[in-house]
């Protein structure tokens, strides 16, 4: 299912953000407590939550970043261990295929984006329409992984999909971790090799989002904010 509302062309990336970060309060329920993800495009939700910040029962946050912007606009921030579920979690994606399913963790913050997914009744992703693919895997996966078992978990993507992985150079996680950047992959079966990647030794959080798949995306295009439901 899907509809669009008209915007003007020749818009940029960023403003194709800014149009879905937008666009997205919508999805958030007065009254509640809001789940927050990560990244450019939902640095343009925040702000615009910053507008119903009294009519909201605060955020819970995927990254330090995420809580450092919500506070600098008078957002509470919850710890999200005093939390038993939100309505809504609304973040971006790195990719997104015709089922909802995602790729994340450009930023780095996937597993704390897994958390907070997990808590939410629906996800809701905002993204400009470059993210919209046929088949997940062009954008290379993000894997959070304990350094000690970063060679061998490459090795082991290299093994078994045939997958190049390298450590993101300079890079530790909010959990104090290193991300793998895993590159050559066909994920035609997302939910099967999230199951699979997961339960690796010394893997935190495989960057595929199947099981807690998008049950909305709001995409910015030329058009306007197309919604895709699925
Ligand atoms: O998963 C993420 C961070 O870990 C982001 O949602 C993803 O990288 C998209 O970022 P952006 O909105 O900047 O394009």
């Amino acid at each position: 299912m899907e509809g669009a509302l008209p915007v003007p062309v020749n818009m940029t990336q960023d403003e194709l953000k800014a149009l879905v970060g937008q666009a997205a309060l919508a999805y958030v329920v007065p009254g509640t407590v809001v789940g927050v993800g990560t990244g450019s495009t939902v640095n343009h939700f925040i702000d615009a939550l910053a507008t119903m910040k009294d009519r909201i029962a605060g955020a819970v946050s995927s990254s330090v970043a995420s809580t450092e912007r919500l506070r600098a606009h008078g957002i509470t921030v919850l710890d999200a261990a005093t939390v038993t579920s939100i309505p809504v979690y609304i973040d971006g994606a790195d990719e997104i295929d015709h089922s909802g399913h995602m790729i994340k963790g450009g930023g780095a913050a996937l597993t704390r984006e897994k958390i907070v997914a997990d808590l939410a009744e629906r996800f809701v992703c905002i993204a400009d329409e470059s993210k919209l693919v046929e088949v997940l895997g062009s954008y290379p996966l993000p894997v959070e992984v304990i350094p000690m078992a970063a060679a061998q978990v490459a090795r082991r993507f290299e093994r078994q999909y045939g997958g190049q992985a390298t450590l993101r150079a300079g890079v530790v996680t909010d959990n104090g971790n290193a991300i793998l950047d895993v590159r050559g992959l066909r994920i035609t079966e997302p939910l099967a090799m999230e199951t699979e990647v997961n339960q690796w030794p010394g893997v935190v959080t495989v960057g595929i989002f199947g099981r807690h798949r998008a049950s909305v995306c709001l995409l910015g295009t030329a058009a306007g904010v197309r919604t895709l439901t699925f």
